[in-house]
């Protein structure tokens, strides 16, 4: 049984192309996936009838090349699992996996070796380090695997070491490290392998809040650098709308929506997503391209400009100075204009976006834009976002 799930699919090359995929932990779990009734329990009727869990049930998605790809929900909702079955470190129950076209389920254990070590690293929240080495033998740990030589492993490690700034500590023994740093040493260990892609379990979230927003600026500032394709999964709704190109939000073993942070604040898909944005501040969230509205002829040629991706926030500032609506502006061209009303609705919450693509009111008579009608993000070169 497989269900579409509307913006699983990116407009770059996917690394990963997820179809279908189900875990299912329990006795003969196999059968779940393949039964409409049992797959349409919820997770109570589902253990009470069979003393199976779906973990993961039905899940599609792809991750495109340079894409900060989160995967968020609460505790117990999946993520973990549905991460792990990425790389076969929990074997899935039914569905398709491939990466850059390749079957991971058809992999062999050379294969699949190869590619955990090489392809995709996975950084875990405890750190997962060598007590007794230290910080350039736990960073190079990983080469020494791989079978790479010493000198050339410490020459890499000393180079990813100074990359996650921890320059200075090299002889340091984990121990002798805060959290944080331990943090930027899993980090520098998953990086000295340049692998294709990181994915990231919760990475931060032992972490004190300071220190953890120093290490998602490191993880913005290293994809903004590099562009290097991540997974990253969380429970924090800020971490997810701050790091995430697009955000797969599970619950119970199911995407229940997947789309960009603005798409998801914007346009919840239904009333458990919509709770959970509920205090999101939507003017830092959504981009003047959904807020804007045709301009009026003398309107495209005079006041402020500012790009599609500003945020409603930003052009609010720019409303203010000036008392003209602000021209939306890319490539010399004018897409529209925001004005204050337009501001003002998405902050109040009567500007929102649906479905299907068309323009509609909202019961306040405001005009509402649909998440076809605007550009979603694409993957590759929009960097993360500063957002909450
Ligand atoms: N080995 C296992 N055997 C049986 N059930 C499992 C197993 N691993 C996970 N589960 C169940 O699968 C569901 C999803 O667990 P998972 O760890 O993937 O969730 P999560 O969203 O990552 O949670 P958390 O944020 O707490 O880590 C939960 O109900 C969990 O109890």
């Amino acid at each position: 049984m497989t269900t579409s799930t509307p913006g699983k699919t990116t407009a770059v090359e996917p690394v990963f192309s997820v179809e279908g995929l189900w875990k299912v932990f329990g006795p003969k779990a196999e059968r779940i996936p393949g039964d409409p009734e049992l797959g349409a329990l919820n997770a109570a009727e589902l253990r009470a009838r069979t003393g199976c869990t779906a973990a993961v049930r039905d899940v599609s998605f792809e991750v495109g090349k340079g894409e900060v790809f989160v995967v968020m929900g609460l505790s117990g909702s999946g993520k973990s699992t549905l991460v792990r079955c990425l790389t076969r470190l929990i074997e899935p129950t039914a569905g398709t996996i491939a990466i850059d076209g390749e079957d991971v389920r058809a992999m062999d254990a050379t294969r699949l070796r190869e590619l955990r070590r090489h392809r995709a690293s996975m950084v875990f929240q405890h750190f997962g380090l060598l007590p007794h080495r230290s910080v350039l033998d736990n960073v190079a740990y990983g080469l020494e695997i791989q079978g790479v030589a010493k000198d050339e492993r410490r020459k890499r490690a000393q180079e990813v070491v100074a990359k996650v700034g921890l320059e200075g500590m090299e002889q340091r023994r984990p121990g002798q490290l805060s959290g944080g740093q331990q943090q930027r040493v899993g980090l520098a260990r998953a990086l000295a392998v340049d692998p294709e892609v990181l994915l990231f379990d919760e990475p931060f979230s032992a972490l004190d809040p300071l220190i953890r927003r120093d290490m998602q600026e490191e993880v913005i500032r290293l994809h903004r650098e590099e562009g290097r394709t991540m997974v990253f999964i969380t429970h924090d709704l800020n971490e997810a709308l701050r790091l995430g190109d697009r955000i797969a939000l599970m619950r119970d073993g199911r995407v229940v929506q997947l789309g960009t942070p603005e798409e998801i604040v914007g346009s919840p898909a239904d009333d458990y997503v919509r709770e959970f944005v509920r205090d999101v501040p939507r003017e830092q969230v959504m981009t003047v391209r959904t807020a804007m509205r045709p301009a009026d002829a003398d309107e495209a040629e005079r006041g402020p400009a500012i790009a599609p991706e500003a945020t409603v926030s930003e052009a609010i500032e720019a409303v203010a100075r000036s008392g003209f609506p602000v021209r939306v502006m890319d490539d010399g061209r004018c897409l529209g204009v925001v004005d204050h009303e337009r501001l003002l609705g998405v902050v109040a919450g009567t500007y929102t976006k649906t479905a299907a693509g068309t323009e509609s009111k909202t019961a306040a008579g405001t005009e509402s834009k649909t998440a076809a009608g605007t550009e979603s993000k694409t993957a590759a070169g929009t960097g993360s976002k500063e957002v909450v």
